[in-house]
């Protein structure tokens, strides 16, 4: 029997999700049931064949798989509301909120409930998504199924809980960094002669070749870059001015005010 997802908390990211288990064939539209407060913003996704709802409690009734995805302010008024609803031989329960742990979960959603933890990220729309994943008390065989339904939308790591706060800074929030830094060059691109659009296709398209590289070869950055950069070149002197200004060193330091930020989104008290 297919699995009833109900999606608690239908924004940026549990639509991306929804669409990436759809287009991946992972899950029948039908299958899945989006709530959020306001369902004219759904309207789409109902023609699309989700079912949507703002009715949280029935929707975890009917669903078997209970995916959170509200922002972390939020989250408690959710699980108090769905909790007389939560069944924990029925239910499994998939959180991608920012910092609030499993045990925080079941805090309030019952001792015996499996949680387990993900941090995707938006590419999951496409079925690019880095996730990387924990639980403290998920069977072998709800980590198994958790996992296959995640690599049907991208990569998949285990890590250890401690870690998901980093996982949150380095692989969900660093879809924006990369952005920005696609669209620094090329606004770069602009300055030397190309038109917007041009510039931003060849940039992504670089970008896109870059990551490749990488994935194709197994290679390290440095070794790729150290295929471009010609002596006496026009490459290194390109990379040393950007060092000179910073480069590596803002994006480690925003990835690490990132991670302290997903660390404090959430608070018990709400
Ligand atoms: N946006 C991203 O790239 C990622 C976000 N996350 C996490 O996912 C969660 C959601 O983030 P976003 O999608 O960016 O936020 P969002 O604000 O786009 O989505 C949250 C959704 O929850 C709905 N909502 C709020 N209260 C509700 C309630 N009581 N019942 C039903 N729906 C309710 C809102 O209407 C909104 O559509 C956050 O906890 C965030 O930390 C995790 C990984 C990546
Ligand atoms: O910015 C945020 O708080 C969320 C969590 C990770 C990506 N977006």
């Amino acid at each position: 029997m297919t699995k009833k997802i109900a999606i608690i908390g239908s924004g940026n990211i549990g639509i991306s999700l929804a669409k990436g288990l759809v287009k991946a064939d992972f899950a029948q539209a039908a299958d899945i049931t989006l709530t959020r407060r306001n369902i004219d913003n759904l309207k789409s996704f109902a023609d699309a064949g989700f079912i949507v709802s703002s009715d949280n409690k029935q929707a975890v009734a009917a669903a078997d798989v209970v995916i959170l995805a509200v922002l972390p302010q939020q989250l408690n008024t959710v699980l108090d509301e769905i909790q007389p609803s939560i069944n924990a031989t029925k239910h499994l329960v998939i959180s991608v909120i920012s910092g609030v742990s499993c045990a925080a979960v079941r805090e309030k959603l019952g001792d015996d409930v499996e949680v387990v933890r993900v941090m995707p990220n938006t590419a999951i729309a496409i079925g690019q998504s880095m996730t990387c994943m924990a639980s403290d008390n998920a069977s072998a065989e709800n980590i198994a199924d958790v996992t296959r339904m995640f690599e049907t939308v991208g990569s998949v790591v285990k890590i250890n809980e401690d870690l998901m706060t980093s996982a949150t800074a380095l692989c969900a929030c660093g879809i924006a960094f990369f952005l920005r830094a696609i669209r620094a060059a090329s606004q770069g691109g602009v300055e030397i002669g190309f038109h917007a659009d041009e510039a931003l296709k060849m940039a992504v398209q670089t970008a896109k070749g870059a990551a490749d590289l990488l994935l194709l070869h197994g290679t390290h950055p440095e070794s790729e870059i150290d295929k471009v950069t010609s002596p006496k070149g026009c490459t290194i002197a390109g990379l040393n001015e950007m060092e000179h200004n910073g480069f590596s060193s803002s994006l480690i330091k925003g990835i690490k005010l990132s991670a302290l930020k997903a660390g404090n989104l959430y608070t018990k008290e709400g």
